[in-house]
């Protein structure tokens, strides 16, 4: 393992009736002037917005809306954000909806308690001073942005989709209903499930020596949602599967499976690039370039690709080889995406090939990625090209 610090402070409530049983005191801890934040309005049309409206009013809190934030938040809506919250003076961002929303809420929240361009800070140029607290409605599982401190904004302009997080950043308070999952559609449902699987394999595939309980953890949350997967694709409002995929997607980022062990992450920097440009799905992306990375680098270390097969898949692995097996895990990982609807190809986006050579550019324009293998320029355009 590697030497390591642990500090995750986010409050976290799960479960039903939690909302309207804690809101109001967690929000009285922090102040009375919020600025509510939320997505395209689908919290208006399932009930969650007046829910969430009237427990804020009952407590005598001031609210300030900033709605619209898009799906991949724009730094645009960043800026409005930050002038909302220093022109009214407001002490707590509370986040209603997905990963995006929650992630703008981030972006907003260092920029308030930043004394310049909050894009230095992704631009990595920067570090945050501060931020104002922020408190989360968790809306479509998928990305643990509700228990971790990182968030990915997009700069529309630059074509641009940087990552950054800071101690500032973690939530004070997380509420996660399955019920408020209940209408997420089949393909968001789709994608977050793609996106959780993601951060368990970005964990999964580190180069730590000697990190066998880590293995067990990540595999378990691996083994579940592959598991579950299908259930609640088909069945949207199966309490039972939503809540174990919300807590699959909770426990694949916010840090416990992960502890002492450096992750892989290079196919996250390259779904960056393809969103940026293209606007994608981030579990999209994902579903898609995962399989040909794991083609690519298998080789450094079938034993773990093995592992996957047997203990995810469960695949009998008697008499077999770890490369046999390496490649037995890696179709199983296609035949899973096949089985929920995940795409397959960038060619399904309608990506072509006229910007792997600027994306696979961007993706190393901070050195090369991913630690279970570095990666170069030529190495992610091989990787790119495998996925049309
Ligand atoms: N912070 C992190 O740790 C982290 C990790 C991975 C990805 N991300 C970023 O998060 C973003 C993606 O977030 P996401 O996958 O949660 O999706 P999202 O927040 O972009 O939402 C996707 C769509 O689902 C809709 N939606 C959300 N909840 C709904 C509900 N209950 N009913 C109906 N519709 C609903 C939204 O309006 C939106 O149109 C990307 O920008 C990605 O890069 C962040």
């Amino acid at each position: 393992m590697e030497p390591f610090r642990f500090h995750n402070p986010t409050t976290l409530y799960y479960g039903k009736g939690q909302i309207e049983k804690h809101l109001a005191d967690e929000v009285l801890k922090i102040g009375r002037r919020v600025l509510l934040l939320y997505g395209g309005g689908s919290i208006k049309r399932f009930g969650l917005y007046d829910k969430v409206m009237n427990i804020l009013k009952d407590a005598g809190v001031t609210v300030f809306e900033l709605g619209g934030v898009e799906p991949n938040p724009r730094l645009t809506t960043v800026y409005k954000g930050i002038e909302m919250c220093r022109q009214n003076d407001i002490d707590l961002i509370l986040a209603v909806g997905g990963g995006s929303v929650l992630d703008c809420g981030k972006a907003i929240a260092m920029g308030v308690k930043f004394d310049g361009d909050v894009w230095d800070i992704y631009q990595r140029k920067a570090q945050a001073t501060g931020a104002l607290p922020l408190g989360t409605i968790l809306t479509l599982a998928a990305t643990g942005s509700e228990m971790n401190a990182g968030g990915v904004i997009t700069n529309w302009e630059t074509k641009e989709k940087l990552g950054a997080g800071s101690p500032y950043t973690y939530p004070a308070f997380s509420f996660c209903d399955p019920e408020n999952t209940f209408t997420v559609p089949r393909d968001q449902t789709v994608y977050g499930i793609c996106d959780m699987l993601a951060h368990c394999f970005e964990h999964y595939f580190h180069s730590t020596p000697h990190a066998p309980l880590q293995r067990h953890l990540i595999e378990g949350v691996m083994r579940t949602i592959v598991e579950y997967a299908k259930r609640v694709v088909d069945n949207p409002t199966d309490y039972d599967a939503r809540e174990t995929i919300m807590y699959c997607s909770t426990m694949a980022l916010n840090g416990m499976i992960s502890m002492g062990i450096v992750g892989d992450w290079a196919c996250h920097a390259m779904e960056h690039e393809v969103s940026a440009v293209y606007d994608i799905p981030h579990g999209g992306g994902l579903a898609i370039l995962f399989p040909h990375w794991m083609d690519y680098v298998k080789g450094t270390n079938p034993a773990r690709f093995a592992s996957l097969a047997k203990n995810v898949f469960l695949v009998d692995g008697t008499g077999k080889s770890d490369e046999e097996l390496a490649d037995i895990a890696i179709e199983k990982v296609r035949e899973f995406y096949r089985e929920i609807g995940a795409p397959q190809r960038l060619a399904d986006y309608g990506i072509g090939d006229d910007q792997l050579e600027r994306m696979a550019a961007q993706a190393v324009r901070f050195g090369e990625i991913g630690h279970f293998r570095k990666l170069g320029k030529e190495d992610v355009l091989n990787i790119l090209r495998a996925s049309l």
